[in-house]
């Protein structure tokens, strides 16, 4: 599908009456959308880092487009996954790690949810260690979501705030997450893969998707409880991280800044 992007529909002609009805956007289309606006900020020269996840993967298939147009050049890509690491390796993408570029110029990535303060829960993917490693050495951290993604609140949609934990007696990590949350309603369940075995990040670990029912409120203080307890490594809530999000939905894209909103 063609990328001019109407706010509400892709209209068909007024005059060509035998047109297909108007057709509303997928969530896919609305992806692709968020990061080809987010690869405009991709210059020359820059070391890049790379997000996970299905919104990511657009916008690696992008920088991967304009650097075999030549219209980037010397780009280098930080990966945040095996998975990406391969679509870029396959794109012809230069790839490098955090010990050679300790300070990245731009990192662009999916989320899974984004609140009114722009923090953010990823790892729903299983990425959120490398993540968190490569966006907090970049300069500027660009996220990209449609608009599904917003909520009032960290743990609003209900769906998954994943933690990351050391697989060694996994159950009693998962206890003490539960114990710790339960004041919010907290389930803890250990995240699954193939044929039920434990899902394995590509760090070797494991992953405790902690569902919540109630607003956690400060934040600061719960991301520091979480990761006080021995046994986890990292958790999904990617706090005061966010540059700026760009929201693509129904009715346009919208671009939020850190501080200030355009
Ligand atoms: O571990 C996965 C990452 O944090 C993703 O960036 C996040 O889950 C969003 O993924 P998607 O763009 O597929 O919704």
């Amino acid at each position: 599908m063609a990328l001019a992007y109407d706010p509400l529909f892709i209209s068909s002609s007024a005059m060509d009456v035998a047109s297909p009805p108007p057709m509303i956007l997928t969530q896919d289309e609305l992806k692709r959308i968020a990061a080809y606006k987010a690869v405009e900020f991709v210059e020359s020269g820059m070391v890049l880092g790379l997000g996970t996840g299905s919104t990511a993967k657009h916008a690696v298939d992008r920088i991967g487009e304009l650097l075999r147009q030549g219209k980037l050049e010397n780009i280098v890509g930080i990966p945040t996954s095996k998975k990406t690491q391969e679509q870029a390796l396959s794109l012809g993408i230069p790839l490098s790690d955090l010990d050679a570029h300790p300070v990245i110029d731009l990192s662009i990535d999916g989320a899974d949810e984004v609140d009114p303060y722009l923090n953010l829960v990823k790892g729903r993917g299983g990425s959120l260690l490398r993540e968190k490693m490569i966006e907090g050495a970049s300069k500027k951290f660009v996220v990209i979501v449609d608009e599904s993604k917003m909520v009032k609140h960290i743990g609003g949609s209900k769906l998954a705030l994943p933690v990351e934990i050391v697989p060694f007696c996994w159950k009693f990590t998962a206890e003490k997450l539960r114990n710790l949350l339960e004041g919010y309603g907290c389930e803890a369940n250990l995240r699954l893969g193939e044929k039920e075995k434990p899902f394995v990040t590509d760090n070797g670990n494991y992953i405790v998707d902690m569902y919540l029912e109630e607003d956690m409120g400060d934040l600061g203080v719960v991301s520091d409880s979480i990761l006080r307890l021995p046994g986890v490594v990292e958790h999904g809530m990617f706090l005061d991280m966010a540059s700026t999000v760009i929201i693509a939905g129904e009715h346009g894209v919208k671009i939020k800044n850190k501080h200030t909103s355009t």
